[in-house]
């Protein structure tokens, strides 16, 4: 039975429905209202029965252009506009590029999701990171159109029925974020939104979420960024940042909103200040169906890394217990790596989480991290160092004094501080006692990572693996030899948490399914590939291990015994499938972009002359209306 509830569901590829309820295709709206409707729109695309049923004829230019042609003319366009904007500053073309990719957003969804996933690679720096932080500094001189929701601190009281509004029945997803820390670019308040865009972008892209389920949202509850206050253009709203129980009551009240009208929906919370971050994921994860991206998902993709480089030292992944680890950063990221790390270590060596920290050493912007500080915030307590333990080094040491200290394994940055591996930092990793040294400079966007992938590999010597968070081109050594660069973004984390928990069905996100994930992506790099120090797939492939990512979130929950499942598969046939099986169903459910009739089967037999009156045609797409 379950097999050939399997088969069906992989069957339907369908436009309308990944994560899906098969369903009839229709539209309920006509003429103009089509051609403006993004979601619905096919330019030229549409065949002569729709025009002729949807009251499109004459609205169009006559020629019927193919979807295929119609995506080679945009490449064209976009290819050309590269070719123009050569010799440009950077920022103006990515600028640029972004600005027509977000018309063709505006306009035609089925062509922009397709445009994104044929060329992910090449585009998702423009949607993504770095460009869209870019666009958050820039969100109030660029906005033209709404995307998403707005929830500010004015809508107090409203939330309930204010969510309503949204035109969409059903969402899957939700990114979530009040802008208070825009990578590591501060905060830039209600311009912020341009990241829950991007990250749902980035579901559409690599887990095949329905765009019509998705949802961003801005929760404005004020900036205490004095030139956006100051600034005219500004769209957000003028006060300082609510703080404490305001804050909170706000927030509650957008959670329950959001559970009363799509009880499963997930939400990420995404780029919030660590003191909100922390705080809200410990009041919600048990009541809701959410987590957060840049403490669990960073946390997920740096394990990955970590083990990754055990590996390219031709290591056991046992040998992770005795790897000496220097986080700079002890922010919600940094923080959220340390505590899986140790974790894991505690785990693998059957000791407790206190003496699993002796090989952690954690920096912040006030260096060293001891118990002698006089202030310190009580998430970074746990890995605050005893000078005692410290052989030499006091609070507060410089990254360099305790690099060469401590000669560690691995260097990591998340502390949104562009060049803080400097050279002297750099040329300190040399003595390290790792054959492989291995340097994350994880934090975004490129201008904030903690070294270049060239400063890395030029300083730190030629036998060292590297990640950054944003992209960098592999660095030509010479002789033939490379410097690969791994991109090692919460992007490959995100998006299976996301689409396994949906399908999974399970209405919170434990950290057994959290774990799953970050194993399925370290076990996805092959010894061979790793030997030549690609820790990451590459983004290319990134539908494939969101499908696997996906699969292994799916068996954790059934595992967990948290599956409910979803529409016609329930915990049962979730609990038969083998693991091939899961991956088959989960990518059975990713949604692709093409085109979807929008009149009913008999409605195509227009052209043989078997028309159905245009009020008979609205009639029943109303009837059918999705
Ligand atoms: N690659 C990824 O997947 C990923 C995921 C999450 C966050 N990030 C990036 O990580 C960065 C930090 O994010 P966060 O949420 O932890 O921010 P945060 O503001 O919570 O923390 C920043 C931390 O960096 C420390 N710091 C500041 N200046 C420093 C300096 N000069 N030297 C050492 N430490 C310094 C601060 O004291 C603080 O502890 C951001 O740039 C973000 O874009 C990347
Ligand atoms: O947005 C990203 O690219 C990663 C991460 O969530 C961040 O905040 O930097
Ligand atoms: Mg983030």
């Amino acid at each position: 039975m379950w097999q050939w509830k399997l088969a069906r569901f992989a069957a339907s590829r369908s436009r309308w429905f990944s994560t899906a309820i098969p369903g009839p295709c229709m539209v309920h709206k006509r003429g103009t209202d089509i051609l403006q409707d993004p979601w619905f729109n096919k330019d030229t695309g549409f065949p002569l029965s729709e025009r002729d049923r949807l009251g499109l004829r004459g609205l169009l230019p006559p020629r019927v252009i193919s979807f295929e042609h119609q995506y080679d003319r945009f490449m064209n366009s976009y290819r050309s506009l590269e070719k123009n904007t050569q010799g440009q500053p950077d920022r103006f073309v990515s600028l640029t590029k972004w600005r027509i990719l977000n018309r063709l957003h505006d306009r035609n969804e089925t062509l922009y999701y397709r445009v994104l996933i044929d060329n992910i690679k090449e585009i998702a720096p423009i949607i993504y990171t770095p460009t869209v932080g870019l666009v958050c500094q820039n969100y109030s001189g660029l906005y033209r159109r709404p995307r998403g929701m707005y929830f500010s601190a004015k809508d107090k009281g409203e939330m309930m029925s204010m969510i309503y509004n949204w035109p969409s029945p059903q969402v899957d997803m939700i990114v979530l974020t009040d802008g208070s820390r825009v990578l590591g670019l501060g905060d830039l308040g209600v311009q912020g939104i341009g990241i829950p865009i991007g990250k749902l972008d980035m579901y559409v892209a690599a887990a095949g979420i329905n765009p019509r389920r998705i949802l961003p949202v801005m929760l404005d509850v004020g900036t205490n960024n004095q030139s956006l206050l100051e600034n005219r253009l500004y769209l957000g709203v003028r006060q300082p940042r609510l703080e404490g129980e305001e804050y909170l009551s706000i927030m509650d009240e957008f959670m329950e909103a959001v559970h009363a009208r799509w009880p499963k929906a997930i939400v990420q919370f995404e780029d919030f200040q660590m003191k909100w971050a922390f705080e809200t994921l410990k009041r919600y994860r048990n009541r809701f169906c959410m987590f957060n991206d840049d403490v669990q998902g960073a946390a997920g993709v740096a394990f990955a890394g970590l083990l990754g480089a055990v590996r390219a030292q031709g290591r056991p992944l046992s040998d992770f217990v005795k790897q000496k680890i220097v986080v700079v950063g002890a922010g919600s990221a940094g923080l959220g790596v340390l505590t899986k790390a140790v974790r894991a270590v505690s785990k693998m060596s059957g000791c407790s989480e206190t003496a699993a920290k002796s090989q952690f050493f954690l920096i912040d912007k006030n260096g060293l991290v001891t118990t002698e500080r006089s202030y310190l915030d009580p998430a970074a307590v746990p890995f605050a160092k005893n000078p005692r333990d410290l052989e030499g080094l006091t609070e507060g040491a410089s990254i360099t004094e305790v690099v060469k200290k401590v000669k560690p394994h691995v260097l990591l940055g998340l502390s949104g501080v562009g060049g803080v591996f400097n050279e002297e930092v750099l040329k300190a990793m040399r003595e390290s006692v790792s054959t492989k040294p291995a340097i994350f400079a994880m934090s975004n966007p490129t201008a904030n990572a903690e070294c270049t992938a060239t400063e890395a590999f030029s300083h730190a010597g030629e036998n060292i693996v590297f990640a950054s968070g944003s992209p960098f081109e592999n660095v030509d050594l010479g002789n033939g030899k490379v410097g690969h660069v791994n991109q090692a973004n919460n992007m490959y984390m995100f998006p299976g948490i996301g689409l396994g928990t949906l399908l999974s069905g399970a209405r919170h996100i434990t950290d057994g399914m959290l774990q799953a994930a970050a194993e399925c992506l370290t076990s996805y790099m092959t010894d061979e590939d790793i030997q030549e120090g690609i820790l990451y797939p590459s983004i290319d492939c990134i539908r494939d291990v969101t499908a696997q990512v996906g699969a292994a979130v799916v068996r954790a929950a059934v595992a967990e015994e948290h599956a409910e499942g979803r529409g016609d598969v329930g915990f049962k046939e979730l609990a038969h499938m083998s693991k091939e099986d899961t991956v088959k169903y989960v990518r059975g459910n990713m949604w692709y972009p093409e085109y979807c009739p929008l009149v009913h089967e008999k409605s195509a037999n227009s052209e043989e002359g078997k028309e159905m009156s245009p009020f008979v045609a609205a009639v029943n797409s109303l009837c059918n209306g999705i």
